[in-house]
């Protein structure tokens, strides 16, 4: 049972090491995760220092999250796609535009919800 448990955690700390290698990896290369991360905590800062309710907190701070979590998953789209070829190729195209879309659906639903919270 014991040794369930230190494998279990050692598989977390792996995972996380692992994520934490993952997002270094996207901050070097790809300018659009840290221009969303500074608009993320610039957002953060304003749902943090307006008279919010915890659930209207809440909402924004995940929001802005996901948007961070959608960008990261398209830079890996991207890496792949790229991995496997560089050529130019329509349904290459299509697959880095449905990514850029994920990240633009995200961004859009955390506007959404600043324009409900603030005007109603
Ligand atoms: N291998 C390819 N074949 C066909 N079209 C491609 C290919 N690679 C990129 N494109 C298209 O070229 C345009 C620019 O894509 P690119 O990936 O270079 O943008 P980007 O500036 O790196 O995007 P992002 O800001 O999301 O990182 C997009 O419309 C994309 O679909």
């Amino acid at each position: 049972m014991l040794t369930a448990i230190r494998a279990e955690l050692l598989r977390w700390r792996n995972t996380a090491r692992w994520s934490w290698q993952g997002w270094r990896a996207a901050w070097r290369s790809e300018k659009s995760l840290r221009q969303w991360t500074l608009a993320n905590a610039g957002s953060a800062l304003l749902a943090l220092s307006l008279d919010l309710t915890a659930g209207e907190r809440a909402l924004i701070l995940a929001l802005g999250l996901l948007v961070l979590a959608a960008e990261l998953a398209n830079t890996a789209l991207e890496e792949v796609v790229d991995y496997i070829s560089t050529a130019q190729d329509p349904r290459a195209g299509k697959i880095k535009d449905c990514g850029s879309a994920v990240v633009g659906m995200t961004a859009l639903a955390a506007g959404v919800a600043w324009v409900v919270v603030l005007i109603g």
